[in-house]
């Protein structure tokens, strides 16, 4: 098969240092196929990418592409042999514009344009600087400069994972066009319904090496949990977790009384009692970042009030929102950890900052804390050193599990589950219902509907920075997406 396959790699091998991340990796693509990667959190996919693409140097292993051989020493000679790819970060330089990025790359500006006018992503001057331009667009301009050097091998690694569904709908049609004008996709996504649905052919890795490859569409979602994590995966049901307690009648712990804020958020209200997690469903950029930060201390609202524990919330300062006991998992996940520091003190953080006034903290009952995080939520530490040196999900689960430590109320989280696998995926909506149960109310914002089912108790739909609709947990994918695109949901109750 390898003969007249696209892409053969064999025996591909990486350190870094005494991390092993990748062992030893085969993977075949066929020309004109859509062929996902996929693995665990930690599993060596960006490694493998990365060292197809001339990002990093691999130790062993051969790589051919149509037949000739490919070691490539930068990303810029992966274009003149048919390889480009778009990165968990885009690889833009912030202060630089766009178009001055592009030069760099030697990437024809015009024909980006002419991609980005046939995709319909309008509003993006090429004269603006990379940092004043939202993520999502520049995943979608980091697409069009891959597609501009017409690859034969179109490599995307998570790009819907920042991606609003409209967004990532544009991305499948890419996906779709490049094989069916006979290139090749690779596709790496923790999000299986994707996989099932655009891909033709998935190689599973684990543990820095390939363990099988299969068509996902005969796989279904089960196999490739199974081939990921090398186990039985018992089967959760939403009909369990709903069987449980429900939360009890007390007295509301957070409470939004008419918030609004910078120019996005207008008028909101809610209120959310211990034990309950309340989902927010919204389309990208209808204000829910700017409630999160105004939650978290971060922003001053323009009027209206936030009481925490029947607390004004003190909104000058993050600090003073983490000392009443308000603790936030932000959508930007470089931005919550300190990169240079260990994975222990990323996780001590927070109790640090919230117990500390109170003298000075058990080193012993910190450790087990750190211990049990690091535990739960199977956080790779093989590169302990630094958080910076962590695979993109296990940073992730850095940002959460040092949330969960004891003594949080009221937890916020922003599209928690992105880009993480879907073993640890389970982890964590168990791990948020626990918070819950211990007490805590939940804010949860996400990008996956399917979740609001899986983990909450009731969503709220926000459209244009006010919430227009109550929906129940299981009203369905399609009433929320009406409710969040402000039409009348199907099931609207009033509380
Ligand atoms: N620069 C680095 N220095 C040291 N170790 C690293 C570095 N980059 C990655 N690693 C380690 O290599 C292993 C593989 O990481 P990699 O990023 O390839 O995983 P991944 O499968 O892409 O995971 P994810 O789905 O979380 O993005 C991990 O153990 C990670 O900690």
């Amino acid at each position: 098969m390898s003969a007249d396959a696209l892409l053969a790699a064999r025996g591909v091998a990486k350190s870094y240092g005494s991390v092993l991340a990748l062992r030893s990796a085969d993977l075949t693509v066929g020309h004109g196929e859509s062929h996902a990667l996929l693995g665990a959190n930690g599993a060596g996919k960006s490694t493998f990418v990365k060292t197809l693409t001339g990002v990093i140097r691999r130790d062993r292993g051969t790589v051919t592409l149509d037949g000739a051989p490919v070691d490539l020493r930068t990303p810029a000679a992966g274009y003149a042999q048919g390889i480009a790819a778009v990165f968990q970060d885009p690889a833009l330089i912030p202060d630089l514009t766009v178009r001055h990025n592009l030069r760099l790359t030697a990437t024809d500006a015009a024909v980006v344009e002419e991609h980005l006018a046939r995709l319909e992503i309008g509003g993006l001057d090429l004269g603006e600087r990379v940092r004043d331009i939202p993520l999502p667009f520049l995943r979608m301009l980091d697409l069009a400069r891959a597609l501009a050097h017409r690859p034969k091998l179109l490599i995307l690694d998570e790009i819907t994972a920042a991606l609003p569904a409209d967004l990532s709908e544009k991305v499948f049609t890419v996906m779709a066009e490049q094989t069916r004008g006979g290139g090749s996709v690779l596709f790496i996504s923790h999000r299986l319904e994707e996989v099932i649905e655009h891909c033709d052919m998935c190689t599973v890795f684990r543990d820095g090496g390939d363990v099988a490859r299969f068509a996902p569409k005969e796989g279904r979602e089960k196999r490739i949990v199974q081939s990921m994590l090398g186990e039985q995966m018992g089967e959760e049901s939403a009909e369990d977790r709903r069987g449980r307690a429900q939360a009890p009648q007390s007295e509301p712990r957070l409470v939004v009384q008419g918030l609004s804020a910078g120019t996005m958020l207008h008028d909101v209200s809610f209120s959310v009692r211990p034990g309950e997690v309340l989902g927010l469903v919204a389309l990208e950029g209808q204000g829910q970042d700017t409630l999160f930060d105004v939650l978290a201390g971060d922003q001053r609202p323009r009027s209206g009030e936030i009481r925490v524990d029947g607390k004004v919330l003190d909104a000058r300062h993050p600090a003073a929102a983490i000392r009443q006991g308000v603790a936030l998992v932000p959508a930007d996940r470089s931005a919550a950890l300190l990169p240079k520091r260990s994975i222990r003190e990323n996780i001590a953080l927070p109790s640090r900052a919230r117990f500390s006034r109170w003298g000075p903290i058990s080193r012993a009952r910190e450790n087990r804390a750190v211990d049990g995080a690091i535990a739960r939520l199977s956080i790779d530490t093989r590169a302990a050193a630094q958080a910076r040196r962590l695979s993109g999900g296990n940073q992730q689960k850095l940002t959460i599990g040092r949330w969960l430590a004891e003594g949080f109320g009221t937890l916020l989280l922003f599209d928690p589950t992105r880009g993480i696998d879907i073993g640890t995926k389970r982890q964590i909506y168990e791990l948020v219902r626990e918070v819950a149960e211990s007490g805590a109310a939940v804010v949860m914002y996400t990008s996956e509907l399917r979740e609001i089912d899986l983990v909450c108790d009731r969503a709220l739909a926000i459209y244009r920075g006010t919430v227009v609709s109550e929906l129940a947990a299981d009203a369905g994918e399609e009433a929320m997406l009406n409710a969040a695109h402000g039409l009348q949901a199907t099931e609207v109750r009033t509380s």
